[in-house]
């Protein structure tokens, strides 16, 4: 059994020739959970994920790794104890590409002291990776899927998915996100999975991270990222007056039924207008607020 690990950075900067790709980041990972790192491209996503787990310094400010049996804060950078511990997955695979498939799992078993043999099997059956092909003669979805194994089978009590499940087809996806949520109720350890496609992977996690151009836009529960909207649906032109003076996020017809996202807190007596005018009040997506918050276009 693995104990999940607790990442903080202070004023964490990462720069490239002068120009920042994190800038004075602030964190808290809470261990045992599973967060979203969520950004559009180029936001430092990467930079991010990769200077969490050691393979990249920092410039200004520091990151900390405690808990679980590492006890104390310790800055990963060059420390073999919490690398060991800490499980970064990128699409690139990182993988020897001469090597059989089965040598990169005996280096990841070696390297890697939480390893579940048993488990990095099933899941090679499951997402059909033939143990006998050099990785450079994988596709890349299988490469991947290879990847996904790795990351899943080390039950490292940090463990970070950097888009590495990209290259894969959305069935294999979904296998994924099954394996992990199952794997991750037996065995909790503190995730932390890179994307932007946010409406994907919404329903799995617990706490959002947003980044945008290297600043943190916001970090949150779900549930409260989520209590700063609502959708509101019923006969277009009554919530077209119910919603005047709200920010709208979006807007959807269908015949005379309109459902327009709105941010905004909706206190008790307004609730209770709506639902008097006929109509519902539901939860906002995690993708619209996305969108909402680093302007992307969805
Ligand atoms: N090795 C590098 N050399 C120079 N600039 C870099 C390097 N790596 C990243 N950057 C720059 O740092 C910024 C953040 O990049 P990063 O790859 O961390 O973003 P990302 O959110 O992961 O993006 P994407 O979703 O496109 O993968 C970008 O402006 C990028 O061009």
């Amino acid at each position: 059994m693995t104990t999940a690990l607790t990442v903080r950075t202070e004023e964490l900067s990462v720069r490239f020739a002068g120009v920042p790709a994190l800038d004075r980041l602030d964190l808290r990972l809470a261990p045992g959970k599973i967060h979203g790192l969520l950004g559009r491209n180029g936001s430092g996503k990467s930079t991010l994920a990769a200077t969490l787990a050691g393979f990249r310094r920092s410039d200004v400010g520091r990151v900390l790794i405690e808990g679980g049996d590492l006890g104390a804060a310790q800055e990963p950078y060059e420390n073999a104890v919490v690398t060991s511990r800490v499980c970064l997955i990128r699409e690139s695979g990182d993988f020897p590409g001469t090597v059989p498939v089965k040598h990169a799992l005996r280096l990841a078993s070696a390297l890697r002291p939480y390893w579940d043999a048993d488990l990095a099997g099933d899941l090679l059956d499951r997402f059909e990776v033939p143990l006998n092909k050099r990785i450079q003669k994988l596709s890349r979805g299988k490469r991947s899927a290879l990847g996904v194994v790795v990351g899943l089978a080390s039950r490292a009590p940090l463990t970070i998915f950097d888009e590495s499940y990209l290259g894969m087809d959305v069935p294999s996806r979904n296998l994924f996100y099954d394996m992990l949520l199952a794997d991750y109720t037996e065995v909790p350890r503190t995730i932390v999975l890179s994307t932007h496609l946010v409406g994907e992977v919404s329903a799995m996690l617990e706490e959002v991270v947003i980044l945008d151009k290297g600043r943190l836009v916001t970090q949150s529960p779900v549930d409260a990222l989520r209590g700063r909207g609502a959708s509101i649906v019923g006969p277009a032109a009554v919530v077209d007056e119910f919603t005047a003076g709200f920010t709208v996020l979006g807007e959807e017809r269908l015949g005379g039924t309109k459902s327009t996202t709105v941010l905004g807190d909706l206190d008790p007596a307004l609730l209770a207008q709506a639902a008097a005018a006929g109509l519902e009040i539901g939860q906002v997506g995690l993708q619209d607020l996305f969108v909402h918050l680093t302007g992307a276009q969805s």
